[in-house]
């Protein structure tokens, strides 16, 4: 880190960098191309920033994210422009980065195409990153969509999600492929998110905060206020 007094949340995204950089490491070590699934919204920018640093053999990973929401890659709250912005950056840009939309104006019209973009890469993941909201939603597995239930059940790698509380359609990775992933870790920062992971891990209802169907992964937790 090159600031001399960091702060608590960018200690925790450096410390996150070097562990998922050492377990890419040592995937590679064995295998010629490693993936790591990574989420967007606001939390991972210092952890994206972290890792892009860190001396990697990027040619020989790929990058691809948890959900996205279907907007234009350009768009403000597009994952894949905050992963272009911060992550696949300096040594990292020499990584393969692998979007989740496409041209189509739907997630559902596009979502086989996503599939079969994603079959070809080095699953299983390394390692899945994941968010998680206030509403205990975590990829786009949120309490009150309508696919909640396929995409915790499904065998296909990717779901097209319609939810009432966010204003886009998405599309996320089913709980059956991140599940799949070597090692499963959780960036959450700030006292209300705590509260929610609290509440969590006291009970087993997946619909109503959804982050539970991970918590038994095991799931590694990256707190920090
Ligand atoms: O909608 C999303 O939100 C969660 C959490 O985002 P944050 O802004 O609270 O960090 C994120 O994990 C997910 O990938 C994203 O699409």
């Amino acid at each position: 880190m090159s600031d001399a007094n960091p702060t608590p949340r960018e200690c925790l995204a450096h410390q996150l960098a070097e562990a998922v950089a050492e377990a890419l490491r040592t995937d590679l070590a064995e295998r010629e191309r490693a993936l790591l699934v990574v989420s967007g919204g606001s939390t991972p920018v210092p952890f994206f920033t972290a890792l892009a640093a860190m001396e990697l053999p990027w040619p020989r990973i790929d990058v691809t994210l948890a959900d996205e929401r279907w907007v234009a890659e350009d768009a403000d709250d597009s994952n894949a422009r905050l992963v272009r912005e911060h992550l696949m950056q300096g040594p990292a840009a020499a990584a393969t980065f692998v979007p989740l939309t496409t041209e189509d104006a739907t997630p559902e019209q596009g979502a086989e195409a996503v599939a079969e973009r994603i079959a070809g890469l080095a699953w299983p993941a390394s390692a899945v990153i994941l968010g998680m909201g206030g509403d205990g939603h975590t990829a786009s597995l949120f309490p009150d969509s309508r696919e909640l239930e396929l995409a915790l059940s499904t065998a296909e790698p990717v779901v097209a999600v319609r939810t009432p509380s966010q204003p886009q359609p998405r599309i996320t990775l089913s709980a059956d492929r991140l599940h799949q992933a070597r090692r499963h870790i959780l960036h959450i920062t700030g006292g209300d998110k705590r509260s929610v992971l609290a509440r969590a891990l006291a009970g087993d209802d997946v619909r109503e905060l959804p982050i539970r169907a991970f918590l038994a992964c095991p799931l590694a937790t990256y707190w920090a206020p």
